[in-house]
């Protein structure tokens, strides 16, 4: 188990012991990461890390960079890269499983550029969800979870933030082939289908009767 006396290194090395299987989740605030990784998990087995949910603990837990953390929050900034990779790292080497949703990471250049030189983890690929403003601020004013930042003026600043920092993580691993891109405005059971087809990618059927030896495989495809 990680300890809060782990040196960066120490969490890393014993990291990348696991060899974890990582899918980054992105998309606008409210776009419904969290809702939809609810469903990936109970569907494919994969645990869920939500970056705001680390954050928010590590808050609440009274830790040293708490007053920092929520400061962050509150005006929708992004919280220096080394304090949430910890979270991630821990959160990960905490958890008996080795494959994971890694929800509302990596935020900004700084935080995609400091976990790959950190943990040298490179994602399966990158999960997007898209959604237009208007849906995306009406889902977040109607959510009622007591969020401190589920406020007008605060999400109006996690919107620009979204644009200005996050968009460009996107674009980089759209370069890379890396992204799987969703259309998330529609209800919640449509969005999940389509993300089904992505952990669950359909292959061709081959008919029983048509697999028999001798046949070329790929002219008994349907
Ligand atoms: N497809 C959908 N249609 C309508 N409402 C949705 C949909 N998906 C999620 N919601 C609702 O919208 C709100 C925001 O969803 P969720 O918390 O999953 O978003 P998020 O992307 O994790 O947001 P944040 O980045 O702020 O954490 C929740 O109240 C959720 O129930
Ligand atoms: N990589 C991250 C992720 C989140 N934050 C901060 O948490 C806030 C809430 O995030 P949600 O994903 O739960 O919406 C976000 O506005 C940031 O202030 C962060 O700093 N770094
Ligand atoms: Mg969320």
């Amino acid at each position: 188990m990680g300890t809060a006396n782990d040196s960066s290194k120490d969490i890393s090395d014993r990291l990348a012991e696991k060899h974890p299987k990582v899918v980054f989740v992105l998309g606008g605030p409210g776009s419904g990461k969290g809702t939809q990784c609810e469903k990936i998990v109970q569907h494919f087995g994969y645990t869920h890390l939500s970056a705001g949910d680390l954050l928010r603990a590590e808050k609440n837990s009274g830790s040293e960079n708490g007053i920092m953390i929520q400061n962050m929050m509150n005006e929708g900034k992004i919280v220096p890269s080394e304090v949430t990779i910890k979270l991630l790292q821990k959160a990960m080497l905490d958890s008996g499983n080795d494959k994971f949703l890694i929800d509302g990471f990596p935020r900004n250049e700084e935080n995609r550029a400091a976990f790959e030189a950190l943990t040298k983890i490179e994602p399966e690929f990158v999960l997007y969800f898209n959604c237009p403003e208007k849906e995306m601020e009406r889902r977040i004013l109607n959510r009622n979870q007591g969020r401190e930042d589920d406020n007008i003026e605060t999400i109006r600043k996690r919107f620009k933030v979204f644009l200005e920092s996050s968009l460009p993580v996107i674009e980089y691993y759209k370069g890379k082939g890396k992204v799987r891109e969703i259309d998330a405005a529609k209800p919640v059971e449509e969005v999940f289908e389509e993300v089904k087809d992505i952990f669950n990618p359909k292959v061709p059927k081959v008919p029983k009767d048509e697999n028999v030896e001798g046949r070329c495989m790929c002219c008994a495809i349907l």
